[in-house]
């Protein structure tokens, strides 16, 4: 997809002026954003991306602010936006909230190695070590309270089986999830490969905080590990599997409730995902051409979790 709201240089050159960012010397549009309007701004100073929002609940931007802020402060790999020289942050260009980042290096992992999968297991487990401590609130808007009505919307698309499936694993879910409070902190909401920009084996950012939220820790771990360390099949792969969760659990070990709701919290993740690919298939597809992702992927990564059965957790204390 391309920008939805082009930019000219002078308009560019404009807004640049409020900060002491530089003076343009190049505007280019990023042609994959899916949601929002991006561009690469370089100056004589320095490189930046420019994102126009275009969709979404613009009222909450200023949390996506102050978490990018609290992160990029504890020395995160996160692009925390630029300031003004009026201290502002959140800012309006062309009609549209607009946001202004560093530009981190690197590309993101298709086929993720190994090592890259240690590298993101350290840095989500340094981000939730120090997102404990974040004030601000929002609550996580993909989890069971949301899985449950909506998996309404997506039944009649199913065959019998998986409607069984959907409704058994929400059963499951509410059942062993209900009555335990999980370490809770700042999540990322969806640590996709995607959203990780890698410079060789060195994580040159975590970008796209657009469904960051407040939660249970481990349900942004699952996330991270159903799509780093599944193989095509939905198998697990042992290897990225241990390197990523020794990685996490070395900079933040969980507690005894997390490491025996851990296989179900993967399950979780898993019909989540599932769940919100099958919304944009049969439900509310985007205004804008896009292909949509593979619901059956997921519906095949749940059916994986579901035969793992109890995954054990590698010793933190020993490097994978
Ligand atoms: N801070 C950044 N540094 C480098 N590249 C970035 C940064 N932010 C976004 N990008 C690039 O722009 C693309 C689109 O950004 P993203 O925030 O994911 O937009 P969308 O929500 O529209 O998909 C990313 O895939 C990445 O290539
Ligand atoms: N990474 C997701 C896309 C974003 O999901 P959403 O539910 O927040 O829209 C995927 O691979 O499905």
């Amino acid at each position: 997809m391309a920008v939805f709201t082009p930019l000219s240089e002078a308009q560019v050159a404009e807004f640049l002026a409020e900060y002491d960012a530089g003076t343009l010397t190049s505007l280019e549009d990023v042609a994959h954003g899916t949601e929002n309007s991006t561009f690469f701004v370089t100056t004589d100073r320095r490189e930046m991306v420019l994102t126009l929002f275009e969709q979404g609940e613009h009222e909450e931007l200023p949390f996506f602010v102050e978490l990018l802020d609290f992160l990029a402060g504890h020395q995160l790999p996160v692009p925390g936006p630029l300031h003004d020289r009026e201290g502002q942050a959140l800012k309006t260009l062309a009609g549209k909230p607009a946001l202004l980042f560093p530009r981190m290096p690197g590309k993101w992992p298709v086929s993720p190695n190994v090592a890259q999968c240690r590298e993101i297991g350290a840095a989500l487990g340094r981000m939730h070590a120090v997102s404990q401590h974040f004030t601000g609130q929002r609550p996580n808007t993909r989890d069971l309270h949301w899985i449950k009505p909506m998996h309404h919307k997506v039944l009649a698309y199913l065959s019998p089986e998986d409607q069984a499936l959907m409704a058994d694993e929400i059963d499951v879910c509410e059942d062993v999830f209900s009555g335990v409070d999980l370490p809770q902190g700042a999540l990322h909401g969806d640590l996709f490969r995607d959203n990780t920009l890698f410079d060789g084996d060195r994580l040159g950012g975590i970008i796209d905080f657009y469904n960051g939220c407040t939660g249970d820790l481990i349900f942004d771990l699952s996330i991270l590990v159903n799509d780093w360390c599944s193989n095509d099949d939905g198998r697990l792969d042992q290897a990225r599997y241990d390197a990523l969760l020794s990685a996490y659990l070395a900079e933040r070990p969980m507690n005894a409730d997390e490491r025996r709701l851990w296989p179900s919290m993967l399950r979780m993740t898993a019909l989540r995902y599932w769940l919100s690919r099958l919304l944009v298939v049969y439900v509310d597809p985007p205004a804008h051409s896009l292909t949509p992702k593979d619901p059956a992927q997921y519906r095949q990564l749940l059916g994986r979790r579901i035969e793992e059965g109890a995954l054990p957790l590698p010793d933190a204390t020993q490097p994978a």
